[in-house]
């Protein structure tokens, strides 16, 4: 199913040649039998064995690492005979191996060393060091900064088939519960089979755990594989809603969960799924989880999976991230900011009351210009609190987890004087005045305690020191002037010995294995080797190119440092886990600033599109009215002005009830007016924009109920329910389907489910087959969009044969795009006006793409007597063609034609002087070259 089960399957070959297998662990070395032991428990995960400054990977793991990452694959002893391979990944980069292995889909186990070894050895020379799994990483339990996307959302997601028994009312058959345990954001719902896959593409989770009691059901692995998230396949016995009611009660801190909302059956069964994984995989580690949100399908625009992928709404169609609305609409400053901006574009509202409080807002702050900038000014400094807190809170922070959460503070603060101030005044819409509010209430006292203890630069782990402000803690302060001092003396000591040896080159270094040394290079060695000098200097160490000695002296110096330097870094390790601790402890009030802020940086990042691109307003109202007037598209228009290719034209999209009273006149050519229909037919050229145009009124609906301004002058628009979109055929040789198969498997799930409060778009459905399969199709498509689903629906078509459907069904309008013929060439116009197209105009698209003249010039020929023959009703299209003589001899009679003509003409133009010529015989020359024209065409 995914790259990582594929993998995994290859790590679960069972014992191998380089495998160790269970059988032989008696028979291993203590340090080998503790290293299979491991590795035993944990068989479908990489096992990374800390040994000192490395983790180090045996067997076939090590294997399958050096083939992941580059690196080189070694051996290591013998097992049984054979040689051990091994590779090794160093501490310091671990975060980058993880980062890529955890991309290829692997998942990592990794064992620390639970003891120094000097306590081992106390227990004897062979004692083995005590080690074991810290945590398990997979794809979907990261936290670590380095491993994630700092603008998207990493969801572990659960789903879980609902028994035919415990389903209700609303039909909802599989129940889904998401965390992000990067910052704790959880969510719980329960979904329609077929609406599965658009829900996973909306929450785009990177792991799926799926219950081994329904890894069998096709339309939950058809939905998984789209999603495009790792797999992992969990015991059905995880899914026991008694210990997720239980441990969910445990984690949120409450008694009962009934101010959270009512969770069904199978829903509880999903979060323990989902709680027993994390805890697993975390080994003990607790993870920051916020009140679950319940996603309802009656508070969402629901999209389905194809249309999301046909909008571009995240990626454009060739995977890219460029292309894409978000791509487009995304102003954000901060990677929280980010995340909420996706999260909303990806869940469109349906409640008109709060897209208009989200519209308030961004209309204040569109008006606000100079707030709007003092507001991203400071939210730009504002690092990720929900993230660094999560950190901090499974003991994996470092000081600038803490930094975060100072600066973050701060940056609140900031924003909310500026919103105060603005709140006395002219009072803020809503959706501010409760951003402001959380802001207010943000915990000054630990911004304070956090401002007053940590420096401005601070280290990534705590074990690095030096993070501490001066002045903070006397203690430390006392610690660190005896760590100086003996700095101080270790100088001292290395001038001294100079003078003693007489040596000028000596120095004292210091390096983690042996600690300090004095070094002096081979050429000047000799005299320390020798008496009376060799009596202090002992020697330690041969290199290359100089040799090491030690004092007495040297030692206990050193001793006196290190005790000051463990007393130091001690003490600020204790101050970092009272400060990590505080910051925990204030994890509620942390999480509402942290989400006050992205909520802040999403509304100003909308107002700044809205300015620069002079987006509107739209209206919001129940009912099914949809009237867009100067209407664009936001990435094509975007794209257009990049690459300074003219404007971009606007267009009036009038549909729907609500429309039809209110018919104006557009602004196009011709004074002609478009008739609002709830279906509107479009024809037109290749090329003209149909497909621009029909999603550029299915992004404008999106992003309005979004709570965001629209590319447009004027939008009123009645909330959809659910958008579709079928735009352009794609195969889908993956699953095994033809494109005619893919589109009709979508038409239909359009059909079942659009309803009159729907937006339907389709774009040439019906093309992938035979022209009257397809025609008929599309006929039935639009004959039961009209009468059945009445939704409001914009059709483009190919089909002219369908422009006579608006006499017989009342509510179809024909539109199309006008172009222009001008040379036998053709100019789009990109203007949409009424009526059908007035031809097809493919020959001369054909030619703006290049095609070969013969090519064009042929084409026009057959389209000629296709023509002609249909004019005089006869002959069936098989036996014109047949008529037609055969490229090769038509090619000869026209060559010969044109080679005739241009000899004539040439040799005529070829007595020509020019400068011999008077005006008047050039103009009788003119007159003759003319006929000569007219005798070659005869
Ligand atoms: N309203 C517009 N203003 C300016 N340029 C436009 C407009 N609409 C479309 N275009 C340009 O025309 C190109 C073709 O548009 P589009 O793909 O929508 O045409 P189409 O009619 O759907 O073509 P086909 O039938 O071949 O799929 C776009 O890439 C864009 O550059």
């Amino acid at each position: 199913m995914s790259a990582r089960n594929d993998k995994t399957s290859k790590q679960d070959r069972g014992p191998s040649a380089s495998g160790p297998g269970k059988a032989v662990v008696t028979e291993a070395t203590p340090s080998m039998a503790q290293y299979l032991e491991i590795k035993t428990a944990n068989p479908d995960s990489l096992l990374w064995y800390r040994m000192g400054d490395f983790y180090e990977l045996f067997f076939e793991d090590a294997v399958v690492a050096s083939e992941a990452l580059g690196i080189v694959l070694t051996k290591r002893g013998k097992h049984l005979g054979e040689d051990i391979p091994m590779c090794g990944v160093p501490v310091h980069k671990a975060d980058d191996y993880l980062q890529r292995l955890i991309k290829f889909g692997y998942r990592v186990a990794v064992c620390e060393q639970l003891e120094d070894p000097a306590e081992a050895r106390k227990r004897g020379a062979k004692a083995v060091v005590r080690r074991d799994v810290v945590r398990l990483v997979t794809p979907g339990t990261l936290t670590e900064e380095t491993l994630l996307d700092a603008r998207a959302r990493n969801f572990l997601t659960a789903l879980a088939l609902i028994p035919l028994a415990q389903r209700g009312a609303d039909g909802a058959s599989v129940a889904l519960a998401s965390l992000d345990i990067s910052t704790g954001e959880f969510e719980v719902g329960s979904t329609l089979s077929g609406d599965l896959a658009g829900e996973l593409v909306r929450l785009s989770p990177r792991e799926i755990l799926v219950s081994d009691r329904d890894d069998a059901d096709e339309t939950c692995k058809q939905a998984v594989a789209i999603s495009g998230a790792a797999v992992t396949p969990v015991a059905g016995a995880f899914y026991d809603h008694r210990a997720g009611e239980r441990e969910l009660k445990a984690k949120l801190g409450v008694a009962e969960l009934g101010g959270f909302g009512t969770f069904s059956r199978a829903e509880l069964a999903t979060i323990g799924a989902l709680l027993k994984y994390v805890d697993l995989t975390q080994i003990g580690k607790k993870p920051l989880i916020r009140p679950p949100k319940r996603a309802s399908a009656q508070d969402i625009l629901l999209i389905d999976a194809a249309s999301r992928a046909s909008l571009e709404l995240t990626k454009a169609t060739n995977g890219d991230k460029r292309g894409s609305l978000l791509h487009a609409i995304d102003r954000t400053v901060t990677g929280p900011g980010a995340r909420e901006l996706a999260a909303r574009l990806a869940a469109p509202l349906r409640d008109v009351g709060i897209i208009n409080a989200r519209l308030d807002a961004v209309g204040y702050l569109v008006e606000a210009s100079a707030l709007r900038t003092d507001l991203r000014n400071s939210l730009r400094s504002a690092p990720d609190i929900a993230r660094a807190l999560s950190r901090l809170s499974f003991g994996r922070g470092g000081p600038r987890d803490l930094g975060a959460v100072r600066d973050g503070l701060s940056a609140a603060q900031a924003c909310g004087r500026l919103l105060e101030a603005k709140s006395g005044t002219i009072g803020l819409p809503n959706e501010l005045q409760a951003i402001a509010e959380r802001l207010a209430a943000a915990p000054a006292a630990l911004r304070e305690e956090l401002e007053n203890a940590l420096n401005e630069e601070l280290p990534l782990l705590k074990r690095d020191g030096g993070f501490i402000r001066e002045g903070y803690s006397t203690d430390l302060d006392e610690a660190r002037r005896l760590k100086e001092t003996g700095r101080q003396v270790m100088l001292e000591l290395e001038a001294r010995y100079q003078q003693q040896s007489g040596v000028k080159t000596l120095k004292v270094r210091h390096n983690n294995i042996l600690g300090y040394f004095i070094e002096v290079g081979q050429a000047s060695a000799q005299p320390l080797m020798q008496p009376p000098h060799s009596d202090v200097f002992r020697h330690r160490q041969t290199m290359a190119n100089a040799i090491r000695f030690t004092t007495e002296e040297l030692i206990a110096t050193e001793g006196k440092i290190a005790t000051a330097g463990e007393r130091a870094t001690s003490l600020e390790q204790a101050i970092f886990t009272d400060l990590a601790r505080r910051a925990d402890e204030a994890e509620v009030p942390l999480a509402a600033v942290a989400a006050a802020l992205a909520e802040l940086d999403v509304a100003t990042a909308l107002s700044d599109i809205a300015e620069d691109e002079g987006y509107t307003r739209p209206l919001i109202e129940e009912g099914t009215a949809l009237e867009i007037r100067g209407g664009r598209h936001p990435v094509v228009e975007q794209a257009l002005k990049s690459e300074r290719q003219g404007p971009f034209i606007e267009n009036d999209c009038l549909l729907g009830d609500g429309a039809a009273g209110e018919q104006q006149q557009s602004d196009g050519e011709g004074g002609s007016e478009l008739r609002a229909a709830r279906i509107w037919l479009l024809t037109g050229p290749n090329m003209a924009g149909k497909s621009t145009f029909l999603r550029q009124n299915a992004l404008i609906c999106l992003m309005a109920q979004m709570g965001a301004f629209v590319p447009a002058r004027y939008a009123r628009i009645g909330v959809l329910d659910r958008l579709f979109s079928r735009v352009g055929a794609a195969d889908d040789l993956a699953r095994g389907r033809s494109t005619f198969m893919v589109e009709m498997v979508e038409t239909a799930a359009i059909l079942n489910c659009a309803t009159p409060s729907s937006l339907v778009i389709l774009d040439e459905i019906g093309r992938g087959t035979a022209t009257f399969d397809g025609l008929s199709i599309a006929w039935a498509a639009i004959e039961y969009l009209h009468e059945v689903c009445r939704s409001r629906t914009l059709f483009a078509t190919h089909y002219h044969e369908l422009t006579v459907l608006p006499e017989r069904l009342q509510e179809v309008a024909n539109v199309t795009i006008e172009v222009k013929e001008w040379r036998d060439e053709i100019v789009f116009l990109h203007k949409v006006r009424p009526g059908a197209a007035d031809g097809s105009y493919g020959i001369q698209v054909a030619k703006l793409a290049g095609l070969p003249p013969q090519v064009t010039e042929r084409a026009a020929e057959v389209l000629a007597m296709l023509e002609d023959a249909e004019r005089r009703g006869s002959n069936s299209p098989e036996a014109i063609l047949d008529e037609l003589p055969l490229f090769a001899a038509s090619r000869a009679v026209a060559d010969k034609g044109e080679g005739a003509r241009r000899s004539a003409v040439e040799e005529a133009l070829d007595r020509i002087d020019p400068d011999e010529l008077s005006p008047r015989a050039a103009l009788e020359k003119i007159y003759q070259l003319k006929s000569l024209c007219r005798d070659d065409d005869a």
